[in-house]
């Protein structure tokens, strides 16, 4: 039996489950929530989610279970991975069976619609807990390389410098680098804003527009997610690290991703709902994208990538009619 401190993820989707296995990996002993009680069954009864990458193996050090205050109770540390905009809903019932020293941390890559919070912002109000106990976890991560037993690298944010420290050492596999940073809020809007601008990139993929544009749209895209970064207090450098150009290359480069993937629907002349259908899984920056360019403007930041990628997505505007709005805006200095 590992010593270390015991772990709760708390979401049984593709990352979730993907985090419980490289805790586990580490030798961190991790109980997996799931909310449907046949999934955390499946797990116990034969060691894989049957949902989620159901013929990848999980380790021993992986327990399931569809009781969140089962997960909570004993925890050290507790990883968030459900969808962004149920966050606070979730966390709302979740936050009574909280230990009182645990770090909380998100997976998550998205910004609450309404509020314009980070997820970090959500679980702070939610839970009440100081800034040094809440961290983020974000990085060039795509699930399916990850169970496929591909490296990667990723970046831990906190405050904190010791539970960042901690959290490194409890994700460390050999496939899995982790490094720390103080910046959670550029690491935090680097993996929200990816997602919007992978939603272009698919966009662009399916309209069959060259690699210029596409070079163009994650150069122009660090360029607007620095600008709201630095606006919000973050350091610009974290951009060019990996949870910002890193996690936009990654993405954007990836027909793995699911948001580029609802791009590419987009720009085939598909509506959101025809989209939606076709592509089950979570692509936060359907919905980020209205909280993000709300923020942007509620800070008199431009985004004009984040700006059409709204209007297609909820306005249903065409593909073409936002790209010609991009390439005519007034010319301006780089
Ligand atoms: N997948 C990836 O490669 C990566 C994802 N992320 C981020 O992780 C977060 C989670 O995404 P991911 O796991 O990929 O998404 P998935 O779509 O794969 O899974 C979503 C999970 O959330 C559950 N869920 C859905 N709705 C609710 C709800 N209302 N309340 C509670 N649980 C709910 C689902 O349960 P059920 O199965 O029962 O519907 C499922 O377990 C996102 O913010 C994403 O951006 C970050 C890095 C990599
Ligand atoms: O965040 C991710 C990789 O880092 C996953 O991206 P998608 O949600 O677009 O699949």
């Amino acid at each position: 039996m590992s010593g270390r401190p015991r772990a709760a993820v708390l979401g049984a989707g593709s990352w979730g489950t993907t985090v419980a296995r490289i805790l586990a990996d580490a030798g961190t002993p991790v109980t997996l929530w799931a909310r449907r009680p046949e999934v955390a069954r499946g797990i116990r009864a034969r060691r894989r989610n049957p949902e989620y990458f159901a013929d990848v193996p999980l380790p021993d050090l992986v327990d399931a279970t569809d009781d969140a205050a089962a997960a909570l109770s004993g925890a050290a540390l507790v990883f968030l991975a459900v969808p962004s905009q149920t966050l606070r809903a979730n966390l709302a019932g979740w936050v009574g069976h909280v230990d009182r020293d645990a770090t909380l941390v998100s997976l998550m890559k998205g910004v609450e619609l309404g509020s314009g919070r980070r997820m970090t912002e959500v679980i702070r109000e939610v839970t009440g807990v100081r800034a040094d106990r809440v961290a983020v976890l974000s990085g060039p991560n795509l699930a399916p390389e990850i169970m496929d037993g591909q490296p990667t690298a990723t970046v831990i944010a906190c405050a904190d410098e010791d539970r960042a420290t901690a959290l490194q050492e409890a994700v460390t596999t050999p496939y899995f680098r982790a490094y720390t940073n103080d910046d959670v809020i550029g690491v935090e809007l680097g993996g929200a804003v990816k997602n919007v601008i992978a939603l272009a990139y698919g966009v662009a993929c399916a309209m069959r527009l060259g690699d210029n544009l596409r070079a163009t749209l994650i150069t122009r895209g660090l360029a607007e997610t620095a600008r709201l970064g630095v606006a919000l207090g973050a350091d610009p450098l974290t951009f060019a690290g990996l949870a910002g150009l890193g996690d936009l290359v990654g993405t954007c480069s990836s027909p793995m991703s699911r948001n580029r993937t609802f791009g590419e629907h987009l720009g085939r002349g598909g509506s959101l709902e025809d989209a939606q259908r076709a592509t089950r899984q979570t692509a936060e920056g359907v919905k980020s994208c209205l909280a993000i360019r709300d923020l942007a403007r509620a800070h008199g930041v431009e985004m004009p990538i984040t700006e059409q990628i709204e209007r297609v997505c909820h306005e249903g505007v065409d593909p073409r009619a936002a790209l010609t709005t991009l390439m005519s805006r007034k010319p301006k200095p780089e």
